[in-house]
Order: structure tokens, then C-alpha cells, then sequence
């Protein structure tokens, strides 16, 4: 494909997006239908299009539309390209700019920083001094990060067999486990090491969260909110726990059991209803549901999607899960609270409200991390159960 013919596909599928597609399933369904389109134009296109997505107040405002059209062409004026080379309408190139396109008109601040008008106080009163340049870093691609798995092998040795297959990678300061791929990352998933179960593909600041819990070896760990179970591999990853990863949703879990087969670890899962048969346990991690709003670069689509209505929804999904974990700590035990948010209203402020109306409970650490630790924005809060 020719960049004008990938500006054209992108344009077609960020319309679709526009309309309510899911942005994956949008790519998916394009990518069925072009099979012209070889490896290098997917990756292209897919970059089109979530460039677009993380920027898509600012370049709508450049480009002079909110429509595909708009956003392709104000990721290009953002990044300075000439539009009359691209833009010919000749072949399978889109068509010359015209009207509002060739006015795009000077963004607000929050236009610039791409932040939704109605979070911005809240964003603001969150991350003080940081609010304009962690706005600025979910602009742009979060980089890849995998964790090694210490059950078999060493960063340093697993590193090195990266790259004899090619891949390069640097140790990230935010957690041991966690390396920054430099180069190749499209190479992980048919690696050697990925397929041996040495390495996962994971966020260093999900990383970072599971290395300040207190996981002793034999301990009785519930991971509550399971989903795929990134959490629960990284745990077993660091001790020799008895494990069991529970979800509301068990259809989420469902890789889960093939993912620590080829880890080398034990997850035991649990249906909705059943932790309390098993518990209670030294240690539940609670990794609830919330905005998403740390990991927005690497969803975006959240940034937009996300409204005032679903936000108090998920203030009241996140102060349930904490009452209810909450009684399935042994005394002495430990509840870990985390988000991947960066608002106080799911962070420190859900966990105060824990604390002032639940007896026998302290705080003994806490964790906030933003993208401009070099991860996703995460939020930790350990708790212990003194009654
Ligand atoms: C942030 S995701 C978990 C991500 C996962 N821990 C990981 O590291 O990949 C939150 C999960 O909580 C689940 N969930 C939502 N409401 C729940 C509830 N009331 N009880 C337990 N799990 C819930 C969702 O289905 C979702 O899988």
C-alpha cells in the first residue's frame, strides 16, 4: 500500500470507530477485507489509528473535523507533513482538503493536551504540578515492557536470550522484573522465550504494583478481580504462593489456566460466590475495575467513552469489592487495593472512606505511579487488617 492508501484505510476505520465500532474489532474486520495488505501496512495503519484516537480533540481542532478525515489530517499538520502530497484523490489517495479542513482553527489548552473538559478538575486536582505533562505523555505510545518470570530465569539471563532471538531490551527501573523492549517488540509473541513461558508481555507498572506486595512463600493469596490474570502470573512469579484468581466475570479467566501451564505456576480459579469457602486468606488483591485512566495510551478509546454517569457506577462497583474483600482477610492479613486510574476520587480518597468506615484497618503503604515514571498511571494502597 502506498502512505496515501494507509491514510485513506485509517480514515475508513477511525469513521467506523467514530460510530461506535470497538477500535480492535475495527482493525480486525479491515484487516479480514484488505488482503492486499501485508504485514508492515496493518502495523501502519493500526499506528494511524491509535495516534489518532489518543489525540483526538487536538487533531480534530487541526485538521478542522472530528470525522476520520479530520484526525488523519490533523496527525499530519501536527507532525508537520505536507498535506498536498498525500491528500491527492488520485489512485487510492483521499481527497484534497475543502472547507472547514483548510480553516482548522487554534486549540483551548485542554484541546491541546487532548483531556476531556469535564475530568480536567478532577485530573487536576489529582495530579497538581503534573496534570499538563502526564496529559502529554497519554499522547504518545506507551512503550513495551515485559516481565520476566523469575520461576524461570533471571532478567539478566533472559535478556540475553531475547537477544540472540533478535529482540532488544533494557532493565526498567521500576521494577526487577521488568524489561523495556528497544527493538523488535512484533517479535515477542513468536519468541522462544514468550512461547516458554520466560516472559510475559506486561506494563512495568503493573510490575511495580505486584512487587510491593507482601507475598511470603506458602502464603494464601486471592486475587479477587482476575480478569486475565496478568496479576495473579506476576504473583506467582514471585513466590511459591497457594494461589486462587477469582473474577465476576470467570469468562475473562478463561486463558488463564494455558497461561500458567506455560509459566510453570498454580492458579487455582474460583466461580462468583466461592472465595468465602476458601478463605479467609493472608493476602487479596483487589485490582478493581475503574476509569482506566493511567492506561489511557494504551486504550484511548477510554478517554472519550468514559462519562460522569459510568464514573460514579464505578465509585460504587470499586467501594463494594472493598467491603466485600474486606471480609476475607485473616486478621494479620493484608487487602490490596489498585487501579490503574489516575483520580484521587477511585484512588486515596475510595481507600480514606474505606478506613473511616471500617474498623480495625490501617494503611502501611502506598504506591502512585503516572506515566511519567515511564509505565502506566497505577495506584496502590496496602491495607492490614489489625482486628
Ligand atoms: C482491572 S480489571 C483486572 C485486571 C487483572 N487483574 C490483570 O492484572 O490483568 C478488573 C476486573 O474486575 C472484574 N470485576 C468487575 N466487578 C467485579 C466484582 N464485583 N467482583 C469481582 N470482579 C469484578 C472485571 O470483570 C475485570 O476483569
Amino acid at each position: 500500500m502506498t502512505p496515501a492508501a494507509r491514510l485513506s484505510a485509517a480514515i475508513g476505520i477511525l469513521d467506523r470507530i467514530l460510530t461506535g465500532a470497538p477500535a480492535e474489532q475495527a482493525l480486525t474486520n479491515w484487516a479480514r477485507a484488505s488482503r492486499f495488505a501485508g504485514s508492515g501496512d496493518r502495523a501502519a495503519v493500526r499506528d494511524l489509528v491509535f495516534d489518532a484516537l489518543r489525540c483526538r480533540r487536538s487533531f480534530a481542532r487541526l485538521g478542522g473535523a472530528g470525522t476520520g478525515r479530520g484526525l488523519i489530517l490533523g496527525g499530519l499538520r501536527a507532525s508537520g507533513q505536507e498535506i498536498a502530497a498525500l491528500f491527492t484523490g488520485e489512485a487510492h489517495a483521499p481527497a484534497p482538503p475543502e472547507g472547514p479542513e483548510l480553516a482548522p482553527q487554534a486549540a483551548s489548552e485542554l484541546e491541546a493536551l487532548d483531556c476531556p473538559d469535564w475530568l480536567a478538575p478532577d485530573l487536576q486536582a489529582s495530579l497538581g504540578a503534573d496534570f499538563a505533562p502526564v496529559m502529554e505523555a497519554l499522547r504518545h505510545r506507551a512503550p513495551v515492557f515485559l516481565r520476566v518470570n523469575l520461576a524461570r530465569g533471571d532478567r539478566p539471563a533472559v535478556a540475553a536470550g531475547l537477544a540472540a532471538e533478535g529482540i532488544a531490551t533494557r532493565p526498567h527501573p521500576l521494577a526487577d522484573t521488568a524489561l523495556e523492549v528497544t527493538g523488535n517488540a512484533r517479535r515477542i509473541q513468536t519468541s522462544a522465550a514468550y512461547r516458554d513461558g520466560l516472559v510475559e508481555l506486561q506494563d512495568a507498572a503493573s510490575q511495580a504494583v505486584v512487587e510491593a506486595l507482601p507475598l511470603e512463600e506458602g502464603a494464601r493469596v486471592l486475587d479477587f478481580c482476575a480478569g486475565g490474570g496478568g496479576k495473579s502470573l506476576a504473583m506467582a512469579g514471585r513466590a511459591r504462593l497457594r494461589l486462587w484468581a477469582h473474577d465476576a466475570d470467570p469468562r475473562r479467566m478463561r486463558d488463564l489456566p494455558a497461561r500458567a501451564a506455560r509459566a510453570g505456576v498454580d492458579v487455582r480459579l474460583l466461580a462468583p460466590g466461592e472465595p468465602a469457602r476458601h478463605g479467609p486468606f493472608d493476602l487479596v488483591l483487589a485490582d478493581v475495575p475503574c476509569s482506566g485512566s493511567g492506561s489511557w495510551r494504551r486504550a484511548p478509546e477510554g478517554k472519550w467513552s468514559l462519562t460522569p454517569e459510568r464514573l460514579q457506577a464505578l465509585l460504587g462497583i470499586q467501594s463494594g469489592i472493598l467491603d466485600e474483600t474486606a471480609g476475607l482477610v485473616r486478621p494479620g492479613g493484608h487487602l490490596a487495593y489498585a487501579t490503574c486510574s489516575l483520580l484521587g476520587r477511585e484512588n486515596g480518597l475510595q481507600t480514606d472512606a474505606f478506613l473511616a468506615r471500617s474498623a480495625g484497618w490501617r494503611r502501611v503503604r502506598q504506591l502512585r505511579l503516572t506515566p511519567l515514571d515511564g509505565g502506566d498511571g497505577f495506584f496502590l494502597d496496602l491495607l492490614e487488617r489489625i482486628g
